[in-house]
């Protein structure tokens, strides 16, 4: 079994940074920030919002998403507060953030960035979710935003070409059945041990916020436009790789650690693990619902999402030459895009049981 690279972000706030690059991941928390808002207001109970309140955002990047995450968290506890007490939240409650991501995460960035006039202290945690990261009732809400979609793993099999599993793509199209149960099955494993993890750390009756990308039921990775974008890029790889710039092997053994599973897979797995009730489970559309599809916007906004990942394996250049065919493949192949099928965005509302 392989472990990947960890899945780190473009780091700093140059033009390729995931921190100048990730309006796309931020739309959905501009879009969710009154949904987050009703859910924190209808089901956290008043009794948890006293003196020392704890958000935790795992999988926090280097920034600024993570702080319009937290932000729009403690905008709503407060909102509450003041609404159901009459009194002035800033008089009595101090708010503490928990950052956390693996720690070769741009942390620096992250640290010199949190915003001016904020109302939080701030920490970083470094280390896996899906290990315990925190001690045992330790934060009163939780979110994770486009971070509940990886795998601990590439599944078994699946960068073995003797095996029924060999998957030739460096993602899970959906095609392959085979293919899909090994990475469902180690999503479900791995997503299970995240949620008995942040069970143990959440405060009794503390809720977790998920917001991210799945699938429709019944809708296949590649049917769907950024599925289609993981395609192009596997593509650009293996072209390169027939022009010799990198190797065929290496092809071979790039392979992601994510699954974007369908909303009624994930259903599943949060009721299997039992830990936690489903609140809500909101089907999200806003206008930047689904990419642009204008090329240059796609080749630059999947290289500040993958493109770290594809250079620890491949090298810079490498990765820089992928994106250029990328953005190639996706003006010759627009109508590929233009004829996929809508992937979802969703805000997840989950309670401590
Ligand atoms: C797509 S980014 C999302 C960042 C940010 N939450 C946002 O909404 O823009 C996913 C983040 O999850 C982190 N991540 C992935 N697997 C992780 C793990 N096992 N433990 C901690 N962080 C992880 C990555 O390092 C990355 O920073
Ligand atoms: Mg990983």
């Amino acid at each position: 079994m392989t472990t990947t690279p960890d899945w780190i972000m473009i780091g700093g706030d140059g033009p390729e940074s995931y921190n100048q690059q990730s309006s796309y991941q931020r739309a959905l928390l501009e879009a969710t920030k009154d949904k987050m808002t009703k859910a924190i207001s209808a089901n956290l109970d008043l009794d948890l919002i006293s003196n020392r309140f704890i958000v935790a955002d795992f999988g926090c990047a280097s920034g600024p998403n993570t702080f319009v995450a937290v932000q729009n968290i403690i905008d709503a506890v407060e909102e509450k507060y003041r609404r159901e007490t009459g009194q002035n939240p800033a008089d009595n409650i101090e708010f503490q953030v928990l950052f956390n991501d693996f720690s070769l995460n741009d942390f620096n960035t992250l640290f010199q960035t949190l915003p001016p006039g904020r109302r939080y202290f701030s920490a970083g945690v470094p280390g896996s979710f899906f290990e315990r990261v925190l001690p045992k009732e330790s934060f009163h809400i939780g979110v994770m935003s486009y971070a509940f979609h990886f795998t601990s793993k590439i599944p078994k099999g699946i960068m073995d070409r003797d095996s029924p599993l060999w998957n030739k793509d460096m993602q899970c199209t959906g095609f392959n059945p085979a293919v899909k149960k090994a990475y469902l099955d180690q999503y479900s494993i791995d997503t299970k041990i995240l949620l008995d993890a942040r069970a143990e750390e959440l405060v009794p009756g503390g809720l977790m916020l998920l917001l991210g990308s799945c699938l429709r039921d019944g809708v296949k990775m590649s049917e769907t436009p950024k599925g289609t974008v993981m395609d192009f890029i596997g593509e650009s790889l293996s072209d390169l790789a027939k022009q010799g710039v990198t190797e065929q092997e290496k092809v071979d053994t790039f392979r992601t650690s994510i699954y974007f599973a369908e909303q009624g897979e994930i259903r599943q797995i949060i009721e299997e693990n039992g830990k936690f009730t489903i609140e809500a489970f909101e089907d999200i559309i806003h206008a930047k619902n689904e990419f642009p599809f204008d090329p240059k916007t796609l080749a630059i906004s999947f290289k500040a999402f993958y493109g770290a990942f594809i250079s620890a394996h491949f090298g810079v250049e490498v990765m820089r030459k992928a994106f250029e065919l990328v953005e190639v493949k996706a003006r010759e192949q627009i109508s590929r895009l233009h004829n996929s099928k809508p992937g979802m965005q969703y805000l997840i509302v989950l309670r401590k049981n």
